[in-house]
């Protein structure tokens, strides 16, 4: 469980760790002795060029039983066949769209890796540039199976169901209303119990990093000490067969070895995975008037060239007091030029308490029209103006893009799910126009 489970804090902190059961395994002064303490082999993992600045260099030493190359050819694994990146499967559409709650298999037989869904996406994994939304739905743990991506990074947000991740770097328990980010090439396993649900921020350009604060000052919004990172640990574990399943240029390969790949005895460095509890999100909106742009939640960004423009923000609708005066406070009715998609850990989102359920999704797509259905127009437009509550015991989030997402074939057919009457929703709104004031 959750207690067993230790981390070091810090946001993209310089760490160094060693698994408690064998101290004095890191070596000191240097990161390639000609031999490493234990017998442990050393293995670089670089998450930047060599040459990246030094603000975004990162990359970390790992002290490990065997390196990593100790497999045996990839194949083409089939196991997984609605996780992909063909953004061409369906005829653009620029609808609203919104899904019920995508179904967990039945019984107890389809693991993290089987259970991904591809919903949306755009780019290209080979010119690593791209953005992609994921579902995973499963009921099983991955039995000596783990998974790494070569495209790209995994922001993981869970929704129904905990995850106890065995990963190279160490042990991680994330709980819905935490994230854990698993970055590019990181191998990991994922342990369930019972019926697991949750959704995945692929993107291939850039790791995430916290956004600048500006005129906010030092402090503010996710804070860097809140994020964690797990502490070495490893197992020294021979099988007849561990399976290393690695997404590739957008397709799936599977090797073999006889070992664990958790054999990491110790590590240091700035790459790594990590965790964050949403509940530890400091937030700040307007105590005077008008609505602020949802920005102002933004946890992690994923930055693109152009500058203030990400690849995909990670943003949260997270409980607050809403105080604003004269003011339409829900959010606005709004057309952006990013692309919008939406999940819901628990409870309602205040702009839509109707059938955007837990565990269902929206996409407002670039350009595309949204905003409060008419009951949430109505009554913020007549509500009391006193200091309230809002979101509470709610936890919705966004998923902003600048890239134009193509929905799969899955997410428009396949699953399903999606609501070919979301547009309804608006239809009453009424015209209060009156050229007297
Ligand atoms: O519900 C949405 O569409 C997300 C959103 C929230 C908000 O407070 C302001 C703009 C916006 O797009
Ligand atoms: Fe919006």
């Amino acid at each position: 469980m959750g207690e067993d489970y230790k981390y070091l804090t810090g946001f993209g902190s310089h760490f160094a760790t060693e698994d408690p059961r064998c101290p004095d395994t890191l070596p000191v002064g240097q990161n390639s002795p000609q031999k490493c303490p234990r017998g442990l082999y050393a293995e670089q993992l670089s998450g930047t060029a060599f040459t990246a600045p030094r603000l975004e260099n990162s990359r970390s030493w790992l002290y490990r039983i065997r390196p990593s190359v100790v497999h045996m050819p990839f194949i083409r694994y089939h196991g997984a066949p609605h996780f992909h990146d063909n953004w061409s499967e369906q005829p653009p559409d620029p609808n609203q769209m919104r899904w019920s709650p995508f179904d967990i298999p039945p019984g107890g037989s389809v693991d993290f890796v089987d259970g991904l869904h591809t919903v949306c996406g755009a780019g290209d994994a080979r010119g690593r540039h791209g953005v992609a939304v994921h579902m995973y739905l499963c009921n099983a743990s991955m039995n000596n199976r783990a998974f790494y991506n070569s495209d790209g990074d995994f922001l993981i947000v869970p929704q129904q169901g905990s995850l106890d991740i065995v990963t190279e770097f160490g042990r991680i328990h994330v709980a819905p209303n935490e994230i854990v980010v698993i970055q590019q090439g990181m191998r990991f396993s994922v342990a369930v119990s019972g019926p697991t649900r949750g959704y995945i921020l692929e993107v291939y350009d850039n790791h995430f990093r916290l956004p600048d604060l500006g005129p906010i000052g030092a402090n503010g919004l996710a804070n860097p000490r809140d994020f964690k990172t797990p502490v070495a640990w490893f197992e020294d574990r021979e099988v007849e067969t561990f399976r290393i399943i690695s997404k590739f240029q957008g397709a799936l390969f599977v090797a073999t070895q006889k070992h664990s790949p958790f054999d990491v005895v110790a590590w240091h460095g700035n790459y790594a995975p990590y965790k964050y509890n949403l509940a530890d999100f400091m937030v700040i909106n307007s105590v005077s008037f008008d609505h602020c742009d949802p920005s102002i939640f933004t946890v992690l960004t994923c930055p693109s060239h152009k500058s203030g423009t990400a690849i995909a923000d990670f943003v949260i609708f997270p409980p607050r007091w809403s105080v604003q005066e004269h003011t339409f406070r829900p959010p606005y009715y709004h057309r952006n030029c990013m692309s919008e998609f939406m999940g819901l850990i628990y409870g309602s989102y205040e702009a839509k308490e109707g059938a955007f359920r837990p565990g269902g999704a929206s996409l407002h797509s670039m350009m595309t029209p949204h905003g409060p259905d008419k009951n949430c127009f109505e009554g913020a437009s007549n509500a009391k103006l006193e200091p309230q509550r809002v979101a509470d015991g709610t936890q919705s989030f966004m998923f902003e893009s600048s890239l134009s997402m193509a929905v799969t074939k899955w997410g428009a057919e396949t699953c399903q799910k999606l609501d070919a009457k979301y547009y309804e929703c608006w239809q009453a709104l009424e015209k209060h126009f009156k050229i007297s004031n």
